[in-house]
């Protein structure tokens, strides 16, 4: 899947974000190395802290169906620019993606920064720092 469809499958996933509180709806897609996609948006709660990002869900839901390797990943909001992932997001994709990983990041306008995840995480803490 091209990067453009792709960003379109994170648009089509932010249509759910459950925002009654920030009201900043995000959206992610992800591609998986066996050609499955996966979407996510934002689900927040009455107990702010507990709020998850679009991110975080496109990658729980991916893991929990199986898929443990990404070919790319998408992300939209309605921000002035590309959205930025928060450090929590960029920890997590850390986690599944290699740091070559190709990460859209767009906003609803058209405009789209294309970046890594390990340019996202520099010197990120990782399995290899568990000794
Ligand atoms: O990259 C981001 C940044 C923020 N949010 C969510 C978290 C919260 O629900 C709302 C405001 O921070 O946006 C995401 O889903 N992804
Ligand atoms: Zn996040």
């Amino acid at each position: 899947m091209n990067r453009e469809r792709l960003i379109q499958e994170a648009i089509k996933a932010r249509q759910y974000a459950y925002v009654p509180y920030s009201r900043f709806s995000v959206g992610a897609a992800l591609t998986t190395s066996d050609g499955r996609v996966f979407r996510g948006c934002n689900v927040e709660n009455a107990s702010y802290g507990l709020c998850n990002c679009a991110e975080r869900t496109a990658v729980f839901k991916a893991v929990s169906e199986g898929a443990d390797s990404f070919a790319a990943v998408a992300v939209v909001a309605n921000t002035e620019g590309p959205v930025s992932p928060c450090g929590a997001c960029r920890q997590v994709l850390s986690e599944f993606c290699r740091p070559d990983v190709p990460v859209y990041l767009a906003d609803l306008k058209g405009n789209v920064k294309e970046t890594t995840v390990g340019d996202l995480l520099p010197g990120a803490f990782g399995k290899g720092d568990l000794t």
